[in-house]
Formats: C-alpha cells, sequence, structure tokens
C-alpha cells in the first residue's frame, strides 16, 4: 500500500517538505467542493489552472485538486480541453499513471477534478538538484514512464507532451523512484471519436519544444511513436544533463530536432558510464524517422531490460539529414514519416539562437514557432483563407491546415527567402531589456525560460495588447517581477536588479524549472505600461473534443 502521504506542498529544490505558502489573489482554499473535498492549500499553478492539496471531509485522505482558473471557464473549448485530462488518464488505469477520481463544479462555475495526491518531485525538479542521474536509476525510472505510456497506447491515448516536469518521482513503500505520469491535457485519444466529434485534428502543433518529435514540429499527423521520441529525448536529458537540443527559439530547437542529429550521450557526458547498450537506446527512440524507432513502448522497455545482460546493442539507423543551400520548400512533409529514410532539409532562417544553453519551454509560442517553421520549411500558406489560424486570437491554439504531399525535394539552386506567415495577430515582436547584470527571463507563471536580457535584438513574443508577467532572475540579486505589454515591435524596457550579499539556498548553475509554488510576490514594478491581470493560455492543446463526464468511459 501507498505511504500516507503528508501534508507537503513541494518545493522547488526538490521533497524536502514545508508548509503551504500563502497564496495571492482569490482563492478556493477553505472551501469544501461536492460537499466531500476540503480546499486545504494551493500546491501550485500551471497554464490553465490552480492545483489544491484538498481532503475528502468524510474518510479524510488527501487529494490533489486541479482547478480550471476562472477566466477560462466561459470557454466552453477549454472546458473541454481541462476535462480530456481527466477523462484520457482515468481510461488508462495503470500504476505508473496519475489516477483521476472525480470531479465537478466550483461555486464560481468553474470545473476541477481530483486526482492522487502526489507527494515527491517531478523529473525536472531531480535534475535540476542533481544535474544528471546514473543509468541504473534511470533504467528503473524509464522503465516504469514507458509502462505508464504502455498502458495509454494500449488504451488508444498518446500523451503528446512527454517531458521531466510531466514524470512525478514519489516514495511507494520501499521504492523511492515509483514514477507517476501526469499532465494528459494535450493528449489525442486514438479512438477518434468522442461524443461524436475528432478530438485530434492534424496539423496543429503542440508540445513541449524540447521533447517535440520532427513529425510533431511540423505539424504532421502523429501517433504514439512521438511519445517514444520524447521519452528518447528524457532519458538523454537524465543520462547527459541537459536536452539533446537547446535553442533561445522555439524555431531553433525544432529545427534541430528536424535536421540535426543528437550527439552521442557518452560524447556529451564522457564521464557518466552510460552503457553503450543504454546510448543506443536513447539514438533509436530519437531517430527522426519514426520507422526507426522502437515502434512500441513494449520494444523500448525490452531493450531498456536488456542492457547489462550480454544481448548487444539495438540497432540505430545512420538517417541521412541533407543540409543543402535550398529553400524552404526543400522540405516535403511526407519525408519525416514511415519508411522515409532521409530527412529533407531547408534554410530555416527564423529563429536566432543566442544561448544556445538555455531551455525556452514556452508552449504559448511553440504553436506560433511551430507554425512558423511549417510555413518556413514546409512553404505553404498556412494562413490562407480556409485556415482556422488566420480567425483565432492569439491565445487560441494554433490550428494550421494539413499540408498537402509535395513532390520530393531537389536541392534548389538559389537559396530562398523563407515565406513569412501573414497573420497580423500571431506576428512575433522583439522586446528588448536592459538590466544593470545579465539576466534571465522567465515566464512568471511557470518559470520557463524566454531567454536572456543580453539576447541580442532582444526576445520573441507573440504580438499582443496583454500584458505578460515575467521575471528577471540573475545569480546574486533579488529577483524581479514585472510586466510588459508585446504590443509592438522593439520596445525596449530597463530594469535594475537589486544584489544580495547572502541570499541562502542560491544555488549555482541551476536550471529553473515549472516550480509548484507560486511565483514570488510581486515588487514594484518599473514596467511602463498600464498593469492589468490577465495571463496568457499555453497553446499547447486545442479545443477537440466533446467531454462532458470524464468518467462516463
Ligand atoms: N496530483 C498532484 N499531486 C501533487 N502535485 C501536483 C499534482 N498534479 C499537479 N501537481 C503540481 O501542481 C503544479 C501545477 O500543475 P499543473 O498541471 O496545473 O501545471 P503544469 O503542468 O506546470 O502546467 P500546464 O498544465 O500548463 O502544463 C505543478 O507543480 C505540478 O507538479
Amino acid at each position: 500500500m501507498e505511504d500516507e502521504p503528508r501534508l507537503t506542498p513541494r518545493q522547488e529544490d526538490g521533497p524536502t517538505l514545508a508548509e503551504p505558502e500563502p497564496e495571492p489573489g482569490p482563492s478556493l482554499t477553505g472551501t469544501v467542493l461536492l460537499d466531500r473535498y476540503r480546499v486545504n492549500a494551493k500546491i501550485g499553478a500551471g497554464g490553465m489552472g490552480t492545483v489544491y492539496l484538498g481532503e475528502h471531509t468524510t474518510i479524510g485522505k488527501e487529494f490533489a485538486i486541479k482547478v480550471l482558473s476562472n477566466e477560462y471557464a466561459h470557454r466552453k473549448d477549454l472546458v473541454e480541453r481541462f476535462l480530456r485530462e481527466a477523462r484520457a488518464a482515468s481510461m488508462i488505469r495503470q500504476q505508473n499513471v496519475v489516477e483521476i477520481t472525480d470531479y465537478g463544479d466550483t461555486p464560481e462555475g468553474s470545473v476541477f477534478f481530483v486526482m492522487e495526491f502526489l507527494d515527491g518531485e517531478d523529473l525536472g525538479a531531480l535534475l535540476a538538484r542533481e544535474q544528471r542521474v546514473p543509468w541504473d536509476r534511470v533504467r528503473h525510472l524509464m522503465i516504469q514512464v514507458c509502462r505508464a505510456l504502455e498502458a495509454a497506447h494500449a488504451a488508444g491515448i498518446i500523451h503528446r507532451d512527454m517531458k521531466p516536469d510531466n514524470c512525478f518521482r514519489i516514495e511507494r513503500g520501499k521504492d523511492p523512484d515509483f514514477i507517476k505520469v501526469l499532465d494528459f491535457g494535450i493528449a489525442k485519444i486514438e479512438s477518434g471519436e468522442q461524443g461524436g466529434k475528432p478530438l485530434t485534428q492534424t496539423g496543429m502543433i503542440f508540445g513541449t519544444p524540447e521533447y517535440m518529435s520532427p513529425e510533431q514540429a511540423q505539424g504532421d499527423k502523429v501517433d504514439h511513436r512521438v511519445d517514444i521520441y520524447a521519452v528518447g529525448v528524457i532519458m538523454y536529458e537524465l543520462l547527459c544533463g541537459r536536452p539533446p537540443f537547446e535553442g533561445s527559439t522555439f524555431m531553433a530547437i525544432l529545427t534541430k530536432h528536424m535536421f540535426e542529429v543528437p550527439e552521442a550521450p557518452s560524447k556529451r557526458a564522457p564521464d557518466a558510464g552510460i552503457p553503450p547498450e543504454a546510448e543506443a537506446i536513447v539514438l533509436k527512440a530519437m531517430q527522426k524517422d519514426r520507422a526507426y524507432r522502437f515502434q512500441t513502448m513494449t520494444e523500448m522497455i525490452a531493450a531498456i531490460e536488456a542492457v547489462g545482460t550480454g544481448a548487444g546493442a539495438v540497432e540505430v539507423v545512420q538517417e541521412s539529414i541533407a543540409r543543402p543551400e535550398g529553400g524552404p520548400t526543400g522540405f516535403a512533409p511526407h519525408q519525416v514519416g514511415d519508411g522515409a529514410a532521409a530527412v529533407g532539409a531547408a534554410a530555416v532562417g527564423a529563429g536566432v539562437e543566442a544561448a544556445p544553453t538555455q531551455r525556452s519551454g514556452r508552449k504559448l509560442i511553440a504553436g506560433f514557432a511551430g507554425l512558423a517553421l511549417v510555413a518556413a520549411v514546409v512553404g505553404y500558406a498556412v494562413f490562407g483563407p480556409n485556415s482556422q489560424a488566420s480567425e483565432n486570437s492569439p491565445s487560441d491554439p494554433v490550428v494550421v491546415n494539413e499540408p498537402e504531399p509535395e513532390p520530393a525535394p531537389e536541392p534548389a539552386p538559389e537559396p530562398e527567402p523563407a515565406p513569412q506567415p501573414v497573420a497580423s495577430d500571431l506576428t512575433p515582436v522583439k522586446l528588448e531589456f536592459e538590466t544593470n547584470v545579465p539576466a534571465q527571463i522567465l515566464d512568471a507563471r511557470d518559470r520557463a525560460i524566454f531567454g536572456t536580457s543580453d539576447a541580442p535584438g532582444g526576445l520573441e513574443f507573440e504580438l499582443s495588447d496583454q500584458p505578460v508577467k515575467l521575471i528577471l532572475s540573475a545569480e546574486g540579486y533579488e529577483e524581479l517581477e514585472v510586466e510588459v505589454v508585446p504590443n509592438r515591435e522593439s520596445k525596449r524596457y530597463q530594469y535594475e536588479l537589486v544584489e544580495i550579499s547572502t541570499k541562502p539556498g542560491t544555488k549555482p548553475g541551476k536550471r529553473p524549472r515549472p516550480r509548484p509554488s507560486a511565483a514570488p510576490e510581486p515588487e514594484p514594478e518599473p514596467e511602463p505600461e498600464p498593469a492589468a491581470s490577465s495571463h496568457k493560455l499555453p497553446t499547447k492543446g486545442h479545443n477537440d473534443g466533446d467531454l462532458k463526464n470524464p468518467f462516463d468511459n
């Protein structure tokens, strides 16, 4: 039986336990939902809502309660997407998948679902603390992740947003590394229909760029092998300490997923003692052509289990990833797909890489960047008159028309300029940040990194009148929370960070990660624009379901 969880929101630095933080703003804390779940404390917040620690009023058992933000409660599509997370997870029923047990409406008219409370940390936090993880431990962690996904795939569910932050490590019995996979918020239910409506549309770009397969990056039709690719990336990151492909823009990262061969883990981390068989597993899972990857999670589990048994390494196909001088039409959509041996190339000009070691991780722009990449690479007018993208607001999920088959590419003699997406409300703008010390610019909601203040030319944001809350962070300086309004090109913001001489808990080299607790209290803001409160919604999912009851299996 699982150990009784303690009342302990997690902290950024790991599974250290602490009293719940006081919660800023309106809160559900203290209320009782469905006459049976008392909301005790806020655990953390994500793009769509807030997760609370709750307790069943009769039996006293603790639960995590995820509540959709009130501001999205009137959006039917977002309510559906939110409940789809509950439905997808509850359909799987496997011990390594977070258990969802109930759902309902809040007194304010929003929705919530109830899940098992996980007292532990996600693998992002583990990595941030340990820097990298030895193979034996990776093996144990990843077999469980694979088993969770094996069960999901068997139930016809593709996760599509696998990353360390969605793999939770808890203590169960004698196992301190028991895994729970969560966040099925953009899962695709492959049965194809829920309530008569198809749940997904092809041509959508979503996910988190560091873990995104080439076919996802180009908006191609995806299948369960995107999860296999993402698990390969997670394994790579755990073993080496950093993901294989990084960049300061989504475009840069996605382009690498499509066109760059990952550096061998043993080369990236020569002193990590990575067994050659483990390295082959990582590289096989990450093959550009999904036909060369493990075809099922079951196969991948078998390969992981076989490491060290003398079974030999799995085969990794040397893919030909040409980068001819050709223009943007040099990439044909069918080239990353079943049986395609060569990945075409393109002059994907956009996406300046200012600081290749940073994690971008911001899903809001991922949709746009991926879209732009599709536009640039595939060379289609993705914002044509029939495109839904042209009608959507900037905060809507980005939907592009599915690319039509294109003839195989000929290396073009003359490089062509990449076509520019034309939808004005999806145009990126650059904001410049002038700070007294080089600072990281983080998303205040989840601490995902936008870039650094010294990025040449500034940082790219999606054009919008809505303020975006940011945190400026520099080693040895107080964090500064500010708001910017990316409503026009080349705005410049100046900030002064205040030095701290002795700040306990500041760890050199620690990577910012989404953290469970609330953002720091806002400090006085030098932001010149008028403040506003709304946050934008990450574009990692879309309205593609018609879910009323997540437990109506
Ligand atoms: N069942 C759970 N038990 C304990 N903590 C949880 C549970 N589910 C989520 N959390 C934590 O609550 C916080 C917010 O979770 P949530 O899923 O809303 O955000 P996210 O995954 O960071 O964002 P997004 O939904 O935009 O991907 C995260 O730190 C997450 O680890």
